[in-house]
């Protein structure tokens, strides 16, 4: 309903409902805002009107600003070159490329593999971080900046990274939150389901490859979806047709240049070889090969372009085929290819000298932004992250619902296997330690999986960090109070049937509990710090089971330290399960009724002789013999001590996955001003 009514009042500005009532004085507000032509400058805001501290108000200003179109923007980018490896082995990916692109355009970058097109998509979103990128990138005329780009500018990736348990009307919903700030935004949301077609599927989960969820062409309208949200002056999207058919693709690229025009954004693309219907609805193309420019202009006018220069299109020919079999090399010579390179190089206007690399940054002062920033506060974003992810926590089955069923399950049998270790005689002891341990083990061991989660859910993060949608530590945070209830749990599903239920263990339940969580989240952590420090999951995966086998292996069960080479000793203090192990092995046998042993009555190496160990705690007695056997047991109680040393360690591996975290999502591109010649389109020599 207030979407109607927002409509409406957009188009003709007379509905007399109270809530319209509202939103047109907010609008009237926002018209009081002066813009200054080059930028996204505010001249005129009443930062401090008594209905500025209504949040209804606030938020009905919000919704209103963002249904007004954007203000009139400016994409420039001079002389990008981008080049990679060192001396001997440096590659020149980029040279020389330019262009200038005003609102309401829709530009695809065009050209065949290998031409550079996703490395200068990745430069003017700011995400190269390796290799050295030159030139200037500016909006309306000022340098953007990170900071630039998470406020006025989108990208849309190749690959949607999703949240897959969310229904798309959900992913909405929190990036609006996360967006816009507090308050009730469904209208908004409505509006863009609308905008990209996603009505029909809005209750449907997104998926992954793992669990059915939206299609190809739906996920990316839902990427789409969230950059409208953010209202950015630029979108960039990286093939935003790759993987769809051909229905599709037009839907997407005819959706995409509607809104260019309706809500004045500029739209940048990279495009494989699009159909003659997309490339019909481009206004601009810009033709790549072999890192350089063949081309930049209008798309209607890009053959005539070509026939200038002796190249006509034949009749019936696919305009995008023609340009990009024209600058192959695999269809073209490469003297010919080079011919049309250097013949753009010549078609540019000369402009004088100049040298790039302002520092000055983009203003976000523009009243939408203005009222966003009030809003979106840290504490908000935290509690939109946590309830985001306590959902995602409950809902995927992957990350822990699934350890904690497999812990139950799993405990259960290895229980049943050690079931006569019930009668708690000296003999059983081991069996008894044995049934204990592994518990714990297999615990600590399923963290592997979390290295591959949350390496998925890093890409995602990375996403929202770049789009300016989240601060990395709302994320951190968020899944750090979220995780400490769901190591008890793992506690409570390894331990209650197993140990407690089925063998009968009458040592301290909490204790227990609180021990295994600690024990746990140490591996947790080291999870996490693999889960970053990989691009792929599967080295962090190989990386975390050598950890974890070696702190298994050197925990003291098998090996007496004392036995191992110097060299590795240190593996034996540097390794949490030989703490963990140490703790619990005293833990579950203090408090237990362990009959005395009596020397020679026993078989095998468990009993002890009295007179070797002559203090009188059975507790002690039952530690010692068991000492003989297993190295890492011993009669003092270090439980303190252990699960104090293990949480240093935890905070360690925590420390060191923040620092990561933040060193990741804060790389972007440095961009390396040149005081050169510059040339530039002759078109955009007559527009200026
Ligand atoms: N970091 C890098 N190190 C070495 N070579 C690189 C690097 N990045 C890109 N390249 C090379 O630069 C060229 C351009 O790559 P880019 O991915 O930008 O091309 P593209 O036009 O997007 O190709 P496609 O359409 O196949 O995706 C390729 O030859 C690629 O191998």
């Amino acid at each position: 309903m207030l979407d109607e009514e927002l409509q409406e009042l957009k188009t003709n500005g007379n509905v007399k409902t109270k809530t319209s009532t509202k939103i047109k004085k907010s609008m009237r507000k926002s018209k009081r805002i002066s813009v200054d032509p080059t930028g996204f400058h505010v001249s005129e805001v009443d930062h401090h009107s008594k209905e500025d501290d209504d949040p209804e108000e606030v938020n009905h200003r919000i919704d209103a600003a963002w249904m007004a179109p954007r203000d009139h923007s400016v994409f420039e980018f001079r002389d990008i070159s981008y080049i990679v490896g060192k001396r001997k082995k440096q590659k020149q990916i980029l040279t020389n490329v330019s262009g200038r692109v005003s609102d309401g355009s829709t530009v695809a970058i065009l050209g065949p593999s290998g031409a550079g097109k996703t490395s200068l998509l990745k430069a003017l979103s700011l995400g190269i971080t390796s290799g050295e990128v030159m030139g200037s990138i500016e909006l309306n005329g000022k340098k953007l900046t990170s900071q630039g780009f998470k406020d006025h500018c989108f990208l849309v990736e190749q690959s949607d990274h999703h949240w897959s348990f969310l229904s798309c009307q959900e992913t909405l919903m929190y990036a609006a939150s996360l967006l816009l700030g507090p308050g009730n935004h469904s209208a908004v949301v409505e509006n863009v389901i609308d905008k990209m077609g996603l009505q029909s599927c809005k209750d449907t989960k997104v998926g992954n490859d793992f669990v059915q969820g939206l299609s190809g062409g739906q996920k990316r309208r839902l990427s789409i979806a969230i950059a409208l949200l953010k209202k950015p002056a630029v979108i960039m999207l990286d093939e935003p047709t790759s993987g769809l058919d051909s229905a599709a693709s037009v839907a997407i690229v005819s959706e995409l240049r509607k809104l260019a025009k309706s809500e004045n954004l500029i739209v940048i693309m990279t495009i494989h070889q699009p159909s003659t219907k997309v490339y019909n609805d481009f206004d601009q193309v810009m033709l790549m090969s072999k890192g350089r420019q063949a081309y930049m202009g209008k798309a209607a006018s890009a053959h005539e372009y070509f026939e200038t220069i002796g190249y006509p299109m034949m009749q019936m020919t696919n305009p995008a085929d023609f340009l990009v079999d024209l600058v192959n090399a695999d269809f073209t010579s490469e003297d010919s290819v080079i011919a049309i390179l250097d013949e753009w190089k010549r078609h540019l206007a000369y402009k004088t000298k100049r040298c790039k690399g302002r520092k000055v940054e983009v203003d976000s002062n523009d009243d939408f932004h203005q009222l966003m920033r009030r809003k979106k506060s840290f504490l908000h974003q935290l509690s939109t992250v946590f309830r985001r992810h306590g959902l995602l926590v409950a809902r995927d089955p992957i990350l822990y619902v699934g350890r904690i069923v497999v812990l139950l399950i799993s405990n259960t049998v290895f229980s049943l296997a050690y079931w006569s270790s019930r009668d708690k005689v000296q003999e059983q002891s081991i069996n008894f330690y044995y049934a204990n341990a592994w518990p714990i083990s297999l615990g600590s061991m399923f963290a592997v999986v979390a290295v591959f989660v949350l390496n998925s859910e890093f890409k995602s993060i990375m996403r929202e960090v770049r789009n300016g949608m989240i601060n990395p530590v709302t994320y951190i945070m968020a899944k750090t109070i979220l995780v400490l209830p769901v190591m008890l749990l793992f506690g409570a599903a390894a331990l209650s049937t197993g140990v407690y239920a089925i063998l009968g263990l009458k040592a301290n339940y909490g204790v227990y509990m609180v021990m295994y969580a600690i024990s746990v989240f140490v591996f947790e952590c080291i999870a996490e710090v693999l889960s970053v420090a990989f691009i792929n999951p599967l080295m962090g995966m190989l990386c975390f089971l050598s950890i974890w086998f070696t702190s298994f292996l050197f925990g003291g069960t098998f090996l007496p330290p004392d036995d191992l080479s110097v060299v590795i000793r240190w593996l034996y203090h540097a390794m949490p399960l030989s703490y963990t192990f140490n703790a619990i092995s005293y833990h579950v046998f203090a408090g237990e009724e362990w009959p005395s042993c009596i020397p020679d009555a026993n078989a095998g190496a468990v009993c002890v002789d009295f007179n070797e160990f002559p203090r009188e705690e059975p507790i002690t007695l039952i530690l010692e013999s068991l000492s003989k056997i297993v190295p890492n047991v011993s009669g003092d109680d270090n439980r303190m001590d252990a699960m104090a040393i293990i949480l240093g360690m935890a905070l360690g591996y925590k420390f060191l996955y923040v620092a990561i975290f933040l060193f990741r999502t804060s790389q972007s591109t440095k961009l390396r001003g040149v005081c050169e010649d510059t040339f530039i389109n002759r078109d955009d020599v007559q527009s200026t």
